[in-house]
């Protein structure tokens, strides 16, 4: 479970004027949220550009230190334990690039259970566990430059997995990916929907995704505007630039 009572986060308090509540100045990226996120499900965070969706997730495992409030992941505020909050939470980021770190694909999975100290066998296992996860069993010695952008979010997809997370967090998984690519990565997410583990999909464009959603967040100004099943999600979060299966509610692109 993750749990955040009162959020906020602010970027260059200084900065650019724009008031807080409290008077704080600076960019007042996610103001007071309250959120939990239970075990298992499959969250969409969605909201426009600047909404604060990845300032947000980031603080799931303290990337982003809220300004105030706190954040908990399985009954462990994140700023107590920020190991454990590593360990339990899983992120790919928007670029793939920023968490690539190896010549080729299994080397790349391999990274993160390496640095547990995991035994051999343990990281044989978790490498095969990962790549089958995001249907990549066999391209284990593919080297990372000759590999397509959908091809690259899949192995960064595998290099989370890997590490066993109670909860993965993907930011904007279909940024870059041409239309097969992005079909490859839902169908990967439909996969770990299935085998029940907990994920937290940011992004603007809820096409497919929306379907696959328990839930969804949308943000508004830092704000949570929606929090609601996806069929009266998508009624009510008006103008996003999202597009969902049907065609329906929100975000229909302008005629
Ligand atoms: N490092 C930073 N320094 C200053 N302001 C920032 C920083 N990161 C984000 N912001 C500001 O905080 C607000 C929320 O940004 P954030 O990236 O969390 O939103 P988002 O919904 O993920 O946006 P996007 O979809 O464009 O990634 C925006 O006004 C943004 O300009």
């Amino acid at each position: 479970m993750i749990e955040l009572d009162g959020v906020t986060c602010r970027y260059g308090r200084a900065g650019d004027g724009v008031d807080a509540a409290d008077g704080a100045t600076g960019t007042v990226a996610v103001d007071n949220v309250c959120l939990s996120v239970p075990d298992g499900e499959f969250l969409v965070v969605a909201g426009a550009n600047g909404s604060g969706k990845t300032t947000l997730v980031r603080t799931f495992n303290g990337l982003v230190e809220p300004d105030a409030g706190t954040v908990s992941v399985n009954g462990t505020p994140v700023d107590a334990d920020l190991v454990a909050a590593r360990s339990a939470v899983g992120m790919v980021f928007q670029d793939p690039r920023d968490q690539l770190v190896a010549a080729t694909v299994g080397a790349d999975i391999a990274f993160g259970p390496e640095n547990l100290g995991l035994s051999h066998d343990e990281i044989d296992r978790r490498v095969a566990d990962a790549l089958a996860a995001v249907n990549m069993a066999d391209r284990e010695r593919e080297r990372i430059d000759a590999l397509s952008g959908g091809e690259r979010e899949r192995v960064a997809i595998a290099g989370a997995l890997a590490m066993e997370p109670d909860h993965l967090v993907l930011d904007e998984p279909f940024t870059g990916l041409d239309e097969p690519a992005r079909r490859s990565v839902v169908e990967r997410l439909r996969a770990l929907r299935r085998v029940g583990t907990s994920v937290i999909v940011v992004t603007h464009d809820l096409r497919d995704v929306a379907a696959l959603a328990d839930r969804i967040v949308g943000l508004a100004d830092g704000r949570i505007a929606v929090d609601a099943p996806p069929e009266d999600a998508v009624e009510s979060l008006p103008g996003l630039d999202v597009r969902v299966p049907g065609g329906g509610g929100l975000g229909d692109p302008p005629a």
